[in-house]
């Protein structure tokens, strides 16, 4: 059985349950599930903590895992990014008080508070920086309030927790991240791998894509295909209507609505969108 990581909890672990149930994957009906088996995919789920996933995927026990980018290079652990999955999105970033450094050279000296050690400090090091970096658990922003650190380095999303904590981002995004299926480094080809991720790069395509359908007049056909070239190719039938075709082409979501006025503008009629469940490109 393919045995896969996924976060048992924190904010990658509702949307990455979503993405495998779209996948067509069992789910745990109870969050404190730790285990569970779906023996008709042949998979086993092994629910852990999205820090300790790099960890148990990286010594090679477990094939596969779900987690996040910033996680998994602050653990240095031996483990690679092989697909970016579109959500869980966040940047890492350095934040202090009014009148903190512009930039990572400002930092000389200075005490930074985080609970990604490994990301700051290699970071610090590339800039030829040297600092004290101490190691918290969770709610880095009270650091400096309570004076513990000049500064802090933290996964920023909304910009919520800092503004309520009167901190202000600065320099440039330490890193962006992603939620991310990583294996083990060199891990080498494994069927049961490349099917998981061929499921789960349906689900990203089927979430960005849309079918779109219409009819148009045959001498119009290639200005509305350049409107709508598909992923290869649209597909173009005649209709029984004599000097009319009909036109099917994956289009992307978000541009559906621009599209559908400008194959409109054209003389399309007939437009039709449709929501892609599942997908093999
Ligand atoms: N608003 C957010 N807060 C924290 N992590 C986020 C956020 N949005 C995305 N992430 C990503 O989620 C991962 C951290 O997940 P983790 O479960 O460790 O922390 P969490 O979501 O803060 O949960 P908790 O603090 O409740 O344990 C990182 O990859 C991070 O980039
Ligand atoms: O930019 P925002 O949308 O505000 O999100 C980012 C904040 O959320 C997380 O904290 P969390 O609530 O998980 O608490 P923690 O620090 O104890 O992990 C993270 O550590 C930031 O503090
Ligand atoms: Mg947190």
């Amino acid at each position: 059985m393919l045995r896969i990581a996924l976060p048992n909890k924190g904010s990658l672990s509702g949307p990455a349950a979503e993405m495998l149930h779209e996948a067509g994957y069992r789910q745990r009906k109870d969050p404190k599930e730790l285990v569970l088996v779906d023996p008709e995919n042949q998979v086993e789920f092994f629910f852990l903590r999205p820090r300790d996933i790099a960890v148990y995927v990286g010594s090679g026990r477990l094939d596969v895992g779900i987690t996040g980018r910033d996680l998994l290079l602050d653990s240095a652990a031996g483990a690679e990014e092989v697909l970016a999955l579109g959500f869980g999105g966040s940047t890492f970033r350095f934040a202090g008080p009014a009148g903190s450094p512009k930039d990572a050279q400002g930092l000389q000296g200075l005490r930074i508070a985080t609970s990604y050690t490994g990301l700051v400090e290699q970071h610090l090091a590339e800039h030829g920086v040297q600092a004290t970096v101490t190691k918290l658990d969770g709610a880095v922003e009270t650091a400096v309030q309570l004076g513990v650190a000049d500064v802090i380095a933290d996964v920023v999303e909304t910009g919520t927790s800092l503004r309520n904590a009167g901190l202000e981002v600065f320099g440039e995004p330490i890193l962006v991240s992603d939620a991310v299926v990583i294996r083990p480094k060199g891990a080498g080809e494994d069927t049961r791998v490349e099917q998981f991720l061929r499921r789960l790069q349906g689900v990203l395509v089927a979430r960005r894509y849309v079918l779109m359908d219409y009819d148009i007049r045959a001498e119009k056909v290639t200005e509305a295909v350049a409107l709508t070239p598909g992923l290869e190719s649209p597909t173009v039938s005649p209709l029984h209507t004599e000097g009319w075709v009909a036109v099917r082409s994956m289009v992307l979501r978000k541009e559906a609505q621009r599209i559908m006025d400008d194959l409109w503008a054209i003389g399309a009629r007939g437009v039709l969108v449709t929501n892609i469940h599942a997908c093999r490109l």
